[in-house]
């Protein structure tokens, strides 16, 4: 039997545990909190997360990393953007006691790190060294917790450059509902799962403030033009970005009720203030985190993303929700058919 050790206990770690208990592997949540990790492996619930679901009985947790990671064949990374360094060099520390494990690494996780600018999977390739590992595999599509755990349709991508791990990780995941492709363009798939989400607080914002359909549509082509031209500045494949981790995950981050980053706009939208909307929500949303990095990118790679830019405006420097949208309306005309806009020093946003 397959052993799997997924990294973060809350709604996606979850739910991603669940599914692979449900397709007959032994699986070890590991967690930081002794009551969920209790409450997981007693009551077989994370009320916190996912207040309405039942896990699998046969799912257990723990808060032991020695313990989740000993025989393990595959590690699932699925903590925040911000603690996934710190949990990959707590990981490279149990794998340098057992170099002959070298489990296949996944990432389930949407971000782009403060500072270094870094993808998520560079992040855990530099900590964890190849010498300890398999591949580095990343998982990601549309995919909303709330609605794999009642096993409704659910397709994603698996990105790797390594072709048989990311095979087998399509492999050990695929089941009647849970559908994946394979994909070699890690670049893309990571930078589009990361700019979505800060798009998403765009489209929450749009609808909070009560703009209508076309303005969502607006929204949602122009934020995809910003996620390709940033992600090709990177040497991403644009046709990337037409898949599932980048249009799909992008229609559904803005347009679904469960998305946190779509509720954290809408809230805006309607008037509340940031830490208020973060403190109620009490879950990731990656969006505001990444809104800072994609700033930062956008200069470093002098690319134009005026959508990306409000957004960080609007988050990191308070400023007017509706003088924004109309900044981004009387910006000066241009050409649909131009993927590589540069940054225009001085432009009004
Ligand atoms: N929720 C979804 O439907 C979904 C779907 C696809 C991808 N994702 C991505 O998965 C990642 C996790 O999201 P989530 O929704 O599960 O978030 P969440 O807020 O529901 O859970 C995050 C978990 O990580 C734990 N955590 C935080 N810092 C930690 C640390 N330093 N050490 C150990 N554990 C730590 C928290 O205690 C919590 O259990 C995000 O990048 C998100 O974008 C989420
Ligand atoms: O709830 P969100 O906004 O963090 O989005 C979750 C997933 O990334 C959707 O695919």
């Amino acid at each position: 039997m397959t052993k799997i050790t997924v990294l973060g206990s809350g709604s996606w770690g979850t739910v991603l545990a669940n599914l692979l208990v449900e397709n007959g592997h032994h699986v070890l949540l590991w967690g930081r909190g002794e009551k969920e990790v209790q409450e997981i492996n007693t009551q077989h619930t994370n009320r916190h997360y996912l207040p309405e679901s039942t896990l699998r009985p046969q799912l257990k947790a723990t808060t032991d990393l020695q313990a989740a990671i000993a025989g393990t064949d595959a590690i699932l990374f699925v903590v925040p953007t911000k603690a996934i360094r710190s949990v990959a060099q707590q990981v490279a520390q149990q794998l340098t006691k057992v170099p002959e494990l070298k489990p296949i690494i996944i990432t389930a996780t949407k971000g782009l790190e403060q500072h270094t600018n870094a993808r998520i999977s560079e992040i855990i390739s530099h900590e964890i060294a190849a010498n300890l590992r398999q591949g580095v595999v990343v998982l990601s599509g549309p995919s909303h917790a709330e609605e794999v755990i009642k096993d409704d349709i659910t397709t994603l991508t698996v990105a790797s450059k390594d072709v048989p791990s990311a095979n087998w990780v399509q492999k050990i995941f695929m089941n009647d509902h849970f559908r994946l492709y394979t994909n070699n363009d890690v670049t893309g798939v990571e930078v589009g799962a990361a700019l979505k989400n800060v798009i998403a607080i765009g489209a929450g914002i749009v609808h909070g403030l009560d703009y209508g359909d076309n303005a969502k549509a607006a929204l949602m082509t122009r934020g995809l033009a910003e996620m390709t031209r940033m992600g090709v500045s990177l040497g991403a494949d644009p046709l990337t970005f037409s898949g599932l981790s980048g249009l799909g995950d992008l229609i559904v981050t803005c347009t679904s009720v469960h998305s946190r980053n779509w509720r954290a706009g809408n809230a805006l939208g309607q008037g509340r203030k940031l830490p208020e909307i973060l403190a109620d929500m009490g879950m990731a949303v990656e969006g505001v985190y990444t809104a800072k990095t994609a700033h930062d990118l956008s200069i470093a790679q002098n690319i134009d993303m005026p959508i990306s830019e409000s957004i960080y405006k609007v988050l990191y420097e308070d400023a007017d929700l509706k003088t924004e949208v109309i900044n981004i309306m009387k910006r000066k005309g241009q050409s649909e058919n131009e993927l590589m806009r540069p940054r225009l020093s001085g432009e009004s946003e």
